[in-house]
């Protein structure tokens, strides 16, 4: 099995339990010395404390449930170790070195149950080896044994302080990378947001926005008791436009006159793309009178138009139907049903001209 598929807790663990053990059965091992141990006793060391934490990661590693086993291991160190003191007569260093070892692995990866739990398989472990082996309390050691605890159980704690400043450091780092993530997924759903609301070609306002705008801004109006104008235009025959100068000039001809109606009503109103060569401006605030001037004065700036396309030049002229909240309609689609028949009407009437839609019929009023 690769390293990298192993579970990280049983890894990293396998790494501190063969530190700890190696530096426990050096300063285990002076102790053995001082009290003259047998081959029995140097062989029980060296099979728990070096043998032994590789045994524990290899059932760990191949487990079905590697985490929970890698707990157990950790409960079995601790009768294990336990059981190791008590048959040495508890010596004070060791079996505090071991205590701290163990009470502090569990209580980082299982918190307070974890250390409820060592405390507990540890007091099975000691009294099972005294029971066993019977209990002879020394608690002396030399003062090489002490030192070289001292030592192994301050390089444990350095170790896992490294580990966690390591860990937090990186926590910091990939909640900084999160927010970023997140900061750009806010932003693109925005763009997109807008840009579903939005003519591609022409960068007006689309249907699409229209249809929450207008609703919007009558109920605003009504609000404040202010009138709101719809102007609906519509660029008089444009097929022959397009079919004189080809769908690209065409083209080029809705971005001009998108761009004069967007400056137009910059900042007191909503210019869209109503369908292909239809624009709708949505003049709230503005009673009828305002409406003709803007539009009389966009129709006459429209047929001054002298646009040049790829050499050739192109001219237009636009028809405009007004109609107004409330004196039309009190109700989106009546309001613009009502500027479309005004338009329809310029259209009858001749084209390049703006007509005021009426309760019955609308009139036409002269551009000029
Ligand atoms: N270039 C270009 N043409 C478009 C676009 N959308 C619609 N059109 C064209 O606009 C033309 C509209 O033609 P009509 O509905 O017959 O109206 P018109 O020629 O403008 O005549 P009137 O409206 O009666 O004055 C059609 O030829 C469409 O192909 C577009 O995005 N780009």
């Amino acid at each position: 099995m690769a390293k990298r598929d192993i579970h990280w807790v049983v890894r990293l663990n396998w790494r501190n339990r063969s530190l700890f053990f190696a530096l426990a059965f050096v300063a285990l091992g002076t102790h053995l010395h001082a009290r003259d141990a047998g081959p029995g006793a140097w062989c029980a060391l060296a099979l728990l404390f070096l043998a032994y934490p590789h045994a524990v990661y290899w059932r760990a590693a191949r487990a079905p449930h590697p985490l929970r086993a890698e707990m157990h291991n950790l409960l079995v160190d601790g009768a294990l170790l336990m059981a190791w003191a008590v048959s040495w007569g508890l010596p004070l260093w060791p079996s505090y070195m071991l205590f701290v070892g163990l009470c502090l692995n569990l209580m980082i990866f299982l918190g307070q149950r974890g250390l409820l739990q060592v405390v507990g398989t540890m007091s099975a472990g000691g009294l099972a080896a005294a029971l066993l082996l019977g209990f002879d309390f020394q608690p002396g050691t030399t003062p090489l044994t002490t030192a070289l605890c001292m030592a192994a159980l301050t390089l444990y704690l350095l170790v896992f302080a490294r580990d966690g400043y390591g860990r937090g450091v990186a926590l910091v780092e990939s909640r900084r990378r999160m927010r970023e993530q997140l900061d750009e997924i806010t932003r693109l759903q925005a763009r997109l947001r807008e840009q579903t609301r939005q003519d591609p070609l022409t960068g007006l306002a689309n249907r699409r926005h229209l249809d929450e705008a207008l609703p919007q801004a009558l109920v605003d109006c009504h609000r404040l008791a202010r009138p709101l104008t719809v102007v609906m235009i519509d660029i008089d025959h444009f097929k022959r436009i397009n079919d004189a100068h080809g769908h690209l000039a065409g083209d080029a001809m809705i971005r001009e006159l998108a761009r004069r109606l967007s400056r137009l009503v910059e900042g007191h109103g909503l210019a869209c793309r109503y369908g292909g060569e239809e624009f709708l401006l949505l003049l709230p605030g503005r009673g009828i009178e305002p409406a003709l001037r803007l539009a009389r004065d966009f129709g006459r700036e429209v047929a001054a138009l002298d646009m040049n396309f790829d050499g050739q030049r192109l001219q237009a002229t636009v028809s405009c139907g007004i109609s107004e909240y409330p004196t039309h309609a009190s109700e989106p689609r009546g309001l613009v049903r009502a500027a479309d028949q005004a338009l329809y009407a310029a259209k009858l009437q001749g084209r390049n001209r703006v007509c005021v839609a009426l309760d019955e019929a609308p009139f036409a009023l002269p551009a000029d």
